[in-house]
């Protein structure tokens, strides 16, 4: 099955000049999305990773499936303010704006071996402030995965994890 047929392409969202990668299609589309989920176990799994965080918003939406595909737990990265608790911030450079992103300090064992998910792979600003939010609170990151990779933003080049994705787009 090639993933690909169910990723949409809008032009100029969220402003000019951006090609937004759309996923709603894959998750709507239930064999396509099953398939994704198993792949990425696939992919994931050689990382023997004791829970798997996931990115807020769209990254929960993978995280969360493939935690329990594996069976292992799943641990929140969210945006500013919504987490209760003591909690640790970064702030980061996005394609378009900027964010700051929070974890509980609690929320991951020292030494745990973890994955960080997401759907896409961008500038890769979000997934580097969450790898370096996680190791402040003791986490031994293992790998960042992705349904969708930009390969033309470079942003693997921002990890210094094993980067893991199911589709690349060069443009
Ligand atoms: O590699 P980067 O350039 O950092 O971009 C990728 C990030 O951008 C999107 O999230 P967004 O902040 O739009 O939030 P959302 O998941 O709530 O839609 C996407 O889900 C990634 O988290
Ligand atoms: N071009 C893009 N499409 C979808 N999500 C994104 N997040 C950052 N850049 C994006």
């Amino acid at each position: 099955m090639d993933l690909k047929d169910h990723i949409r392409g809008i032009p100029d969202f969220p402003k000019p000049g951006i090609l937004f990668y759309d996923v709603s299609p894959l998750l709507a589309h239930g064999p396509a999305w099953k398939t994704a989920i198993d792949r990425l176990a696939d992919a994931v799994r050689p990382h023997r990773p004791d829970v798997l965080v996931g990115i807020e918003s769209r990254g929960f939406l993978v995280a969360a499936p493939l935690a329990l595909a594996l069976g292992i737990g799943f641990v929140m990265v969210r945006k500013r303010g919504k987490l209760p608790g003591d909690t640790v911030a970064h702030s980061y450079d996005l394609e378009y704006g900027t964010d700051t992103i929070e974890v509980q300090s609690d929320a991951v064992k020292p030494g745990q071996r973890v994955v960080v998910l997401d759907d896409l792979l961008a500038t890769g600003g979000t997934m580097a402030a969450a790898v370096t939010l996680l190791r402040r609170i003791g986490a031994d990151v293992r790998a960042a995965a992705f349904l969708v990779e930009l390969t033309f933003l470079n942003g693997r080049d921002k990890l210094d994890v094993p980067s893991l994705s199911l589709m690349a787009y060069d443009s």
